[in-house]
């Protein structure tokens, strides 16, 4: 295809890199935008967009003396959240997508995609952001361009990834790069007046495993537009890292320090709206602690040539759950925003050009509310979407800990799996060994969230918080986690040990029982005594749980039962999962390693089940 003379910005193109010249030139002549634009990451850049954004509606500008350079956003109704129906794993063969994704051959979905694509930039800017997740001075960069007509996704794409001219530059005339197409699919016809937040009812959110492609139409909504993070550093990486032997997760990675200057890094994966945020930037309650954030959502994870388990944090900022988070909550988080530079999408706006949201202390008596009405407090509605973010730089947190950049990244001691459950899970609990932990990771359940369209509070099984996120068939995964488990070193030492968290078990009155956020510290503590082997642990069917005896509750002002209550193993609430377990193994067939079968009858014979 040969691109129409027509189109400004094609032929200056600041790259000598014949494959991306190639495709960015036939995306071009395919949605016909009015002009390209290459994106060179600059302050003066992101100026001019957000300048752009605010002349036409999408963002408005905060009061730069409470929120510098910082911008309220609120999206379409019906645009505010990852949609799971409509995400798809293209492989070439369908049984390799596997039972927990939704398929269709990649020639088929890249011509409807192709037909939904045509003239979809009409009267539109098309970006190229060329973008690398993880540090530019790795040893291979991993490179991704996005091509998008959203300027929105073009101001969090900075914000979110390191993107410009450096990528560009690194990358030369041959790096191999993941391609990235995204478009709004709200074409503008000559004179026809923009609306706020354009998108498209019809959505895809496709991805070509084979060819680590991504084409998204439709949504310009978080995970399903800013296509560095779920859609390449998880789905695409999944694939990258079963075929070469290592692990892309969703996982935080904190560095924790003891009163003694003992230092431990920790990953942990929960799902969406499960406290990754929260945890990764934790303020412990405990004297003498201190955590340091790597990264709050995602982790890529391979053996260093000592046999541990080295993880970095692909990402540059913070796309973080907004209700909940508060000075007494999530104190960094607000640290991290204060500094500015940071867009907010979906939540409330105060008359004093602030933000605001559910969780944030006493509401003001007047609030702009997501939906752009008026909101006073006591009203049935929430002013923000449940779903409502920040994007924010990463290297504002003010705990940041300096290894984040490095590129071989931070030796992981221990893996926390976790999930939202009002019963059954306990606070903590210790698995056996590598390959129970993968049972406890593969069995992971958790109540939805508002993170993804579709019913919430429904107890679904999430595989390492992986569900939405694994780019092939999930028994192929859990048998590539059974597998790392061997170590380059066959050394099952030198592996991070697994635990298994849940900080939202409920009470009879349907109270937290855990008072979390900072209190976790105390959990991090007990991980921290286990992996030292001096913290105490009952021994139980479901592995090792610590009694109240045996975490430090100093201080902390909990009635007994209720940590009691954190603790306990219910061996009927356990039988009860046992069918459930049985029917998600079942869904694998043969693909589901054995080891987890017999992990599964192990659980079951200390059970007393047959
Ligand atoms: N009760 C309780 N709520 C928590 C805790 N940690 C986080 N939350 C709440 O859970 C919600 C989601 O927390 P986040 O830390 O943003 O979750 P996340 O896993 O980073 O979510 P994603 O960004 O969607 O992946 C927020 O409303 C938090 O306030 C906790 O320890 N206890
Ligand atoms: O991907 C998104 O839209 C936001 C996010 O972090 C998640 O849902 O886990
Ligand atoms: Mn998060």
């Amino acid at each position: 295809m040969s691109a129409p003379t027509t189109v400004r910005g094609l032929e200056d193109a600041p790259t000598s890199h014949a494959a991306l010249l190639s495709w960015v030139r036939e995306v071009a002549a395919l949605t016909t935008p009015e002009r390209v634009v290459w994106c060179d990451g600059s302050e003066q850049e992101w100026t001019r967009v957000t300048d752009e954004l605010v002349d036409a509606g999408v963002l408005v500008r905060l009061n730069p003396e409470l929120r510098p350079n910082s911008f309220w956003c609120r999206t379409d109704p019906t645009d505010v959240a990852r949609v799971e129906e409509r995400t798809f794993i293209c492989s070439v063969d369908e049984a390799d997508a596997g039972p927990t994704n939704n398929w269709m051959a990649p020639a088929e979905m890249k011509a409807r995609m192709t037909a939904l694509y045509r003239g979809s930039m009409r009267g539109r800017t098309m970006y190229v952001i060329p973008f690398c997740m993880g540090p530019l001075t790795a040893e291979s960069p991993m490179f991704g361009v996005e091509i998008t007509d959203s300027p929105y996704v073009v101001a969090s794409m900075r914000v979110m990834t390191r993107m410009g001219t450096a990528v560009l530059e690194k990358m030369g005339g041959d790096a191999a790069f993941v391609p990235a197409l995204h478009s709004i699919g709200a074409p503008l016809e000559p004179g026809e007046a923009d609306v706020a937040w354009p998108c498209n009812t019809e959505k895809y959110i496709s991805h070509f495993p084979e060819s680590r492609e991504i084409w998204s139409y439709g949504s310009a909504y978080g995970g399903n537009a800013l296509l560095g993070k779920k859609c390449f550093s998880l789905r695409i990486a999944s694939t990258m890292g079963r075929d070469e032997g290592w692990l892309a997760e969703h996982m935080l990675i904190l560095k924790l320090t003891s009163p003694e200057g003992a230092t431990k890094y920790i990953a942990a994966a929960f799902p969406s709206a499960c406290g990754k945020t929260n945890l990764a930037m934790l303020e412990p309650t405990i004297p003498g602690w201190t955590v340091e954030t790597l990264g709050d959502d995602i982790a890529w994870m391979r053996f260093g040539d000592d046999g541990r388990l080295y993880a970095v944090n692909p990402e540059y900022g913070l796309f973080g759950v907004a209700p909940g988070t508060d000075w007494k909550t999530n104190p960094n988080a607000m640290r991290t925003l204060a500094a500015g530079n940071s867009i907010y999408t979906n939540v409330a706006l105060t008359d004093d050009g602030d933000i605001w949201w559910e969780g944030m202390g006493e509401p003001p008596a007047h609030l702009v509310d997501w939906k752009g009405r008026d909101w006073t407090p006591g009203g049935e509605e929430l002013s923000s979407h449940p779903n409502s973010r920040f994007c924010t730089p990463i290297t504002q947190c003010p705990i940041l800990a300096p290894e984040y950049d490095d590129p071989r990244g931070v030796p992981i001691d221990a893996i926390l799996f976790g999930g939202r459950r009002k019963t059954t899970i306990p606070l903590v609990s210790e698995a056996r060994d590598w390959v129970h932990g993968v049972f406890q990771g593969a069995t992971l359940s958790s109540e939805t969230t508002a993170a993804a369209v579709g019913q919430v509070g429904v107890v679904r099984r999430d595989p390492m918080a992986m569900l939405p996120f694994i780019g092939y068939h999930a028994g192929d995964y859990f048998r590539h986690w059974i597998e790392m488990g061997k170590g380059r070193a066959g050394d099952e030492s030198l592996l991070p040990r697994v635990f298994y968290v849940n900080w939202f078990r409920r009470g009879d009155e349907g109270q937290f029982l855990w008072p979390g956020f900072g209190e976790n510290s105390r959990v991090l503590k007990w991980v921290v005594e286990r992996l030292e082997g001096r913290g105490g642990a009952v021994e139980t069917p479901v592995g090792y749980v610590p009694s109240a005896a045996d975490l430090d509750l100093s201080g902390l002002d909990v009635a007994p039962a209720d940590i009691e209550a954190a603790l306990r193993i219910d061996a009927e609430e356990w039988k009860a999962e046992i069918p459930q377990i049985t029917e998600w193994f079942e869904k694998f067939g043969d693909k589901l390693p054995a080891v987890l079968w017999a992990e599964l009858d192990a659980l079951k014979a200390r059970l007393g089940v047959h």
